[in-house]
């Protein structure tokens, strides 16, 4: 692939911004990759490590010139970045960033996109437990999809080239509306979160009761849950805070549910319980058959689905 952009910025020094450095000089898609973030020590680890080809000390230093720029901040410092970066873009550049909630970044960082400027939304489905400038890893989107949010009056050139990137990075991309992506993400990732986070909060309250047992006889699901609830906690405060209707509307009915099974249980009602386990079953088998007859990429890292 030839280069895509002549000059990319990325502002975040973590998990994404690195895979995104990373895989974009894999398929040569940068003329050159400018990095900044908030603190020292990251540029600092950024410098020693070469992730960039080159870190700036401020944000408006690093997107001047530059073509594409890509917010790679937690959802909650993407007012204050786009705030930072506005006056100092260059016309004709295109914005976009990987914030795992849409709706509220839009309203955060549209105001401050000059005229002249694209904004281009998007998400990257791939990550891991792990954060900062050393987590960063050039695999970390193959086979995953990728979800663009063009805002209304979006240029499609703009938003094809984005698209574009991602391929050549490895994903498959998709568009969706903000709201959409917003609701499908708090059952696919976002409630799921809160339940990992509660699930390790009780098994802890109860280790202090029954000392080391939780974690020396924990089966594969708990250590999974183990593994999602030791995410980035900035990362998913913003999450929640900035996908409040969609996470509590999800979780009011994962609640009712619960209660049903909880009902269930107490009742000795075993066949609500096996009808309940039959449906929930047949409908993991059907996605994996569906991924089989459309060869589509799976949720997971490689063929794991
Ligand atoms: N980790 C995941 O699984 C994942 C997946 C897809 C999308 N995302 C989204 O990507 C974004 C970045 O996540 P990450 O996992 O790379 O996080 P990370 O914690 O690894 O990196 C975030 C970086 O942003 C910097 N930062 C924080 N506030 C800043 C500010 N005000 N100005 C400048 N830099 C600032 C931090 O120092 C850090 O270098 C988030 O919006 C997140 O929602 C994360
Ligand atoms: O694999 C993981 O560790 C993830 O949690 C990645 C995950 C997800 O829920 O799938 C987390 C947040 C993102 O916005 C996108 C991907």
């Amino acid at each position: 692939m030839s280069v895509l952009y002549d000059r990319v910025a990325l502002i975040g020094l973590g998990l994404i911004a690195g895979s995104m450095s990373l895989a974009m000089k894999r398929a040569g898609l940068a003329g050159e990759i400018v990095g900044y973030a908030r603190s020292a020590e990251t540029r600092e680890v950024a410098r020693e490590i070469g992730l960039c080809d080159r870190i700036e000390d401020t944000a408006a230093d690093a997107v001047r010139g530059a073509d594409l720029v890509v917010l790679c901040v937690p959802v909650g410092a993407m007012n204050a970045v786009a705030a930072e970066i506005g006056p100092a873009l260059k016309s004709g550049a295109t914005v976009s960033d990987v914030g795992s909630v849409k709706r509220a970044v839009i309203e955060a960082v549209a105001p401050h996109i000059p005229e002249g400027v694209h904004f281009i939304p998007a998400h990257p489905l791939a990550g891991t437990e792990h954060s900062g400038p050393r987590s960063g890893f050039a695999e970390l989107f193959d086979e995953r999809w990728c979800l663009i949010v063009p805002v209304d009056g979006a240029d499609e050139d703009a938003v094809e080239r984005v698209e574009t990137l991602w391929r050549e990075m490895g994903s498959n991309t998709d568009r969706m509306d903000a709201d959409h992506h917003d609701l499908v993400l708090a059952v696919t990732s976002h409630a799921p979160h809160l339940i990992a986070y509660t699930m390790v909060g009780v098994a802890d309250d109860l280790g202090r009761v029954t000392g080391s047992e939780v974690i020396k006889y924990s089966a594969a699901g708990f250590r999974d849950f183990t593994r999602i609830a030791a995410s980035d906690p900035t990362m998913w405060r913003d999450v929640f805070l900035n996908n409040k209707d969609a996470t509590l509307e999800i979780l009011g009915r994962f609640t009712e549910e619960l209660f049903a099974l909880q009902r269930a249980i107490r009742t000795g009602d075993g066949e609500h319980l096996h009808d309940y386990f039959t449906r929930t079953r047949a409908i993991r088998r059907g996605i994996i058959e569906a991924r089989q007859d459309t060869d589509a990429p799976d949720f997971g890292r490689g063929k794991r689905v």
